[in-house]
C-alpha cells in the first residue's frame, strides 16, 4: 500500500494540490484528513466519491498518533492494494507524521512516497521568525516541496525564497512553476520523477513557545450573516483584538446563499458554496478570545 503524505503550515494549499492529485491516482485511493480544529471541514472539500476518513481534534503527530496508526493498519488489512493520501494537520510535525507511518508500515507493508511539503512563499518569512524549528520541520523533512502564492512575488524576491528554502533543505526537489496552474498529471508525473536517496528524517523535537501554543475553536452561527459583515469579522481578526488568528475557513449562510471563508492572515477569499452541514467556522491561533469571538458572532447574526 502506498501512502503519500501532503504537508505543509495552515492554509498553504494541501487540499487544493491533493484534489488535483486524486484524479490521477485511480479508484482504490483513500484520504486520511486530519484537523486540528474540533470541526472536521475539509472532508467536505474533497472531491465526491473519495472515501475520507476524518482524525480531529488534535495532530496525528502526537495527540492523535495511535488514531492514526490504527487507521493506516484498518485501511492496510482492509485492501492491500489502496493509495493513501494523507493530510496532516496545518500545525503538525512532518517528522513526527512520517515516523508514525514508517512504524505502522513496519507491521502493515506501507511504501513511503516522496514526502510533499507545500510553502506559502508569502507566509514563508514571518512564520518562520514565529514559529522557528516547529515549522521548519516541514521543510526540512520534504523530499519535494511545491511553493504557493508565487505570483504575487516578483522575480528576484521568489529566487531568494528559493534559494533560503533550498538552502534549508539541499536534497528536496523544489517545482519551480506555479502548480496552482497545473493539472494532477504534471504534478504527479514531477512527483514520479523524483529520485529519492535514502530518507533521513530530522527530528527538531521542538515545542511550540508557550506564548504560541495553538488553540481552535468553532464559532456557530445561528442565523444568517451578510457579506459586509464577514469582512467586518475579518478586519477584526486582522486588527488582533481577539488574539492572533491563523487560519479560519468553513461556510456561513447569508440572506440569499452561503459564502465559504477562506482566511489566512496573508490572503483571504469569500466564495459562493453550497447550504453548509455546520453553519459556521473554524478558527486556529493563538491567545484566542473564545468568548469575545463567539459573542461577536452571536451579536452580529440574526
Ligand atoms: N492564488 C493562489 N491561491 C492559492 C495558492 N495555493 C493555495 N491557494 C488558495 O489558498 C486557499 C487555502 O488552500 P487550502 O488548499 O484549503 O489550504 P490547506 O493547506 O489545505 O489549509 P488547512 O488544511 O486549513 O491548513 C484556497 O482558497 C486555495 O485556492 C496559490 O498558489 N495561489
Amino acid at each position: 500500500m502506498k501512502v503519500r503524505i501532503i504537508s505543509g503550515f495552515l492554509g498553504a494549499g494541501k487540499t487544493t494540490f491533493l484534489n488535483k492529485l486524486l484524479p490521477e491516482l485511480g479508484e482504490q485511493t483513500v484520504v486520511i484528513e486530519n484537523e486540528f480544529g474540533e470541526v472536521s471541514i475539509d472532508s467536505g472539500r474533497v472531491k465526491d466519491g473519495i472515501p475520507v476518513r476524518e482524525i480531529y481534534a488534535g495532530c496525528i503527530c502526537c495527540s492523535l498518533a495511535a488514531d492514526f496508526q490504527q487507521a493506516l493498519k484498518d485501511i492496510a488489512v482492509e485492501q492491500k492494494e489502496q493509495q493513501v493520501l494523507i493530510e496532516p494537520s496545518g500545525v503538525g510535525r512532518l517528522s513526527d507524521v512520517a515516523k508514525a507511518c514508517k512504524d505502522a508500515g513496519n507491521q502493515a507493508g506501507i511504501e513511503i512516497e516522496p514526502l510533499i511539503t507545500i510553502v506559502d512563499v508569502t507566509a514563508f518569512e514571518e512564520d518562520r521568525k514565529q514559529f522557528g524549528q516547529f515549522y521548519l520541520d516541514q521543510i526540512k523533512n520534504a523530499d519535494v516541496i511545491f511553493l504557493s502564492y508565487i505570483e504575487e512575488l516578483s522575480e528576484a524576491d521568489l529566487s531568494v525564497r528559493m534559494e533560503e528554502i533550498h538552502m534549508l533543505n539541499p536534497k528536496a526537489a523544489i517545482y519551480k512553476e506555479n502548480w496552482i496552474e497545473k493539472d494532477g498529471r504534471e504534478l504527479l508525473a514531477f512527483l514520479k520523477s523524483v529520485k529519492l536517496e535514502s530518507r533521513k528524517l530530522f527530528f527538531s523535537h521542538a515545542e511550540l513557545p508557550e506564548e504560541h501554543s495553538f488553540s481552535s475553536v468553532f464559532l456557530e452561527s445561528n442565523g444568517h450573516a451578510s457579506e459586509k459583515e464577514i469582512r467586518q469579522w475579518i478586519a477584526k481578526w486582522d486588527s488582533g483584538c481577539y488574539g492572533t488568528i491563523l487560519r479560519a475557513k468553513g461556510i456561513i449562510l447569508t440572506e440569499k446563499t452561503a459564502v465559504a471563508v477562506d482566511y489566512t492572515p496573508y490572503h483571504y477569499t469569500l466564495s459562493a458554496a453550497e447550504a453548509p452541514e455546520e453553519n459556521g467556522l473554524v478558527l486556529i491561533g493563538y491567545h484566542l478570545d473564545k468568548k469575545a469571538l463567539a459573542a461577536d458572532m452571536e451579536r452580529r447574526t440574526s
